[in-house]
Order: C-alpha cells, then structure tokens, then sequence
C-alpha cells in the first residue's frame, strides 16, 4: 500500500507545504548537469565508473536556465531518509510531461538516505527555475525486505 503523505512527509526534514501532495511528497531541482564521457557498467560494479557531470545549473546560485533538447542528470535538492521497510519510487509531474520533458528513475531502497538523482529528457525546450517542482515521489511499504542500501550513493 502506497504510505500517505501525511506520514511520508516525515521522511524529509524541512518540506515547503506546497510540496506536500495527496499521497506523495513532490521534489525540487537543486542542480542540473550535462554528462561528459561514457560510463561503464558491468555486474559486479569493481569496473563501474560514471561519466563527469558538468554543472550547469545550482538553485543556490541562478535563478533559471533554459534547456534545449537533450538528457541532464537532476541532482534533488530535498533530503529525504526511507524507513527499512519502504521504498520509494518518484515519477515526473504532469506538469513537466506537458511541457515535452520527462525524468527517469530507479527505484529508492529501503534505508536510503540522500539526495536523489534522476536522469532528464528534454524533448521540448524548457525553462526551469530554481528549486522548481519537477518529480513526485511515493512510498510504498516492503515486506520481507533483505537489508538496507548502504551503497556508494547513500548520504549523497
Ligand atoms: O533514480 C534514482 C533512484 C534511486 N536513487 C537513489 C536511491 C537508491 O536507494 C540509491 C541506489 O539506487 P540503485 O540501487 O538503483 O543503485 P545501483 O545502480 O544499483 O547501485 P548500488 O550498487 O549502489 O545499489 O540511489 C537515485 O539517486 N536515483
């Protein structure tokens, strides 16, 4: 069952209201980069190895920015800290959809903490400003859960 958020609002420390949905907790932009370079993916990740990220925009420093067609990795400005038995799984507002662009997410473990990072798609030119809502999240309670993330993302 997806958790309210009347309760998964206390899995961030200082959400504005206005971020606070019916069931999900919507999520704003703190910094947007360009990728530079290929990664490298294999299964047991010793070879694993992100591409650079190049900043191009900081919702502590700018005020907006325009981005053409393309793909940016989303840096979340809000910390959140998911309980052991909750997962979380963000989707793009509608908002962004209409507007021609999306994110891409992975799923959020249970014990995460950290600010997340979603891959964007500009299809449409878009002006984002800063701390903009571009993402909601959901929480869904696990059972039979094996362990928490502690991987190299956590706390980031
Ligand atoms: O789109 C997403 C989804 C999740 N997370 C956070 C929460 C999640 O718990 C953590 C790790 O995600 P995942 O398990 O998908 O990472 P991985 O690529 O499998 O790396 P690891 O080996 O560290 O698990 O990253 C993101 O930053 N972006």
């Amino acid at each position: 069952m997806i958790i309210g958020a009347n309760t998964s609002k206390n899995f961030f420390d200082d959400l504005d209201e206005k971020q606070i949905q019916q069931c999900g907790i919507d999520l704003r932009v703190w910094k947007i980069f360009k990728i530079e370079g290929e990664g490298t993916l294999d299964f047991s990740n010793e070879k694993r190895k992100l591409p650079n990220y190049v900043e191009i925009f900081n919702s502590e420093k700018d005020e907006s920015i325009t981005l053409d067609r393309g793909i940016y990795v989303v840096k979340v400005a809000d910390y959140m800290k998911i309980p052991e038995n909750v997962a979380g799984f963000a989707y793009p507002r509608s908002s962004l959809l209409r507007m021609g662009a999306t994110i891409y997410s992975a799923v959020h473990d249970p014990g995460y903490e950290g600010r997340p990072e979603y891959l964007m798609h500009v299809f449409n030119p878009i002006k984002i400003y800063r701390y903009a809502r571009i993402a909601q999240i959901v929480f869904i309670e696990c059972r039979d859960v094996k362990g928490v993330y502690e991987g190299i993302y956590k706390g980031k």
